[in-house]
């Protein structure tokens, strides 16, 4: 199976994101690929609430996921949404950060709510508060595709080594980190999380990057790291996207999973142990 890693810099304008994913879609099935990944926030980057509320449309509207669907299904690809910001029904007005697995006939196969809130303040200039826009998901996802046992997880969710643990012990053999990754973090911390959660599992690594200085209408000066990657299950870099808008195709060899655990079966290795004394 090939897979291909769309590396995008979308804007706050969802209508105009959508036909450069549709055109990096077409490409990347022209290269061979099966499996098409997008980045968290596909649909839009922006750093103004009040824009998002103007903007953004709930699952049933979502102009991308409509689009996108339908791309899918004319291509025959397996498509993985890194995520969408969609409107919820929820009282206090935040949005849902959703990766959506769809199918090549167009189906969602799954979705996933980001469970961890990016809350940080990175340095003294710049700080996000992800809870404020958004509201947590509660449930990990492994999805089925025929080809691979997928893990879906968005981002921040990077951090949490438990979660990607659960989901390699529950069948995942790939995990999908969809990312908006800051660039301050981004260089310090990307790669050898990547490269941890693949080690850790025995499973590829598929992260799929926003990138660049994102065009804002509000004025925001809004940049992510980029350098989407692929892991191996044994823990190596298969290919690293850089800073530019654009495709990479991986090639899967699923058999590497079960032969990167049979070298060391660490994921059969827990134990039960008493917390330490406090
Ligand atoms: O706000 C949106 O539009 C969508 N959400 C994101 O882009 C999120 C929250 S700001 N970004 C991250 O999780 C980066 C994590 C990161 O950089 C790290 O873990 O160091």
């Amino acid at each position: 199976m090939k897979a291909a890693l769309l590396q995008l810099t979308s804007s706050d304008d969802p209508v105009a994101n959508i036909a450069m994913v549709q055109r990096m879609m077409r490409q990347a099935a022209d290269q061979g690929a099966g499996f098409v990944l997008t980045p968290e926030v596909t649909n839009c980057v922006s750093s103004s609430r009040a824009h998002q509320a103007a903007v953004l449309m709930d699952q049933d509207h979502d102009p991308t996921l409509k689009a996108l669907r339908a791309e899918a299904a004319e291509l025959g690809v397996w498509l993985l949404i890194g995520s969408l910001a969609l409107k919820t029904q929820d009282q206090d007005g935040r949005f849902a950060n959703r990766s959506f697995l769809i199918a090549p006939d167009g189906s969602i196969r799954a979705w996933y709510d980001k469970i961890h809130m990016f809350d940080v303040q990175v340095s003294e200039v710049e700080t996000y508060r992800e809870s404020a826009g958004f509201r947590p998901g509660d449930r990990a996802v492994l999805a089925d595709t025929g080809f691979a046992k997928i893990g879906m997880t968005i981002c921040y969710d990077i951090r949490f080594a438990q979660l990607h643990r659960m989901l390699a012990q529950a069948g995942a053999q790939i995990l999908t980190v969809p990312a908006a990754f800051s660039p301050v973090t981004g260089a310090a911390h990307w790669e050898p999380l990547l490269r941890a959660r693949a080690i850790e599992t025995g499973c590829y690594v598929l992260a799929p990057a926003q990138t660049g200085l994102h065009p804002s209408s509000t004025g925001g000066t809004r940049r992510t790291y980029g350098h989407s990657m692929a892991i191996s299950p044994w823990g190596e870099v298969l290919a690293d996207a850089g800073t530019d808008p654009g495709i990479t195709i991986v090639d899967l060899a699923m058999g590497d999973v079960a032969q990167a655990r049979a070298r060391v079966p660490a994921l059969t290795h827990d134990r039960k142990f008493a917390p330490p004394d406090v």
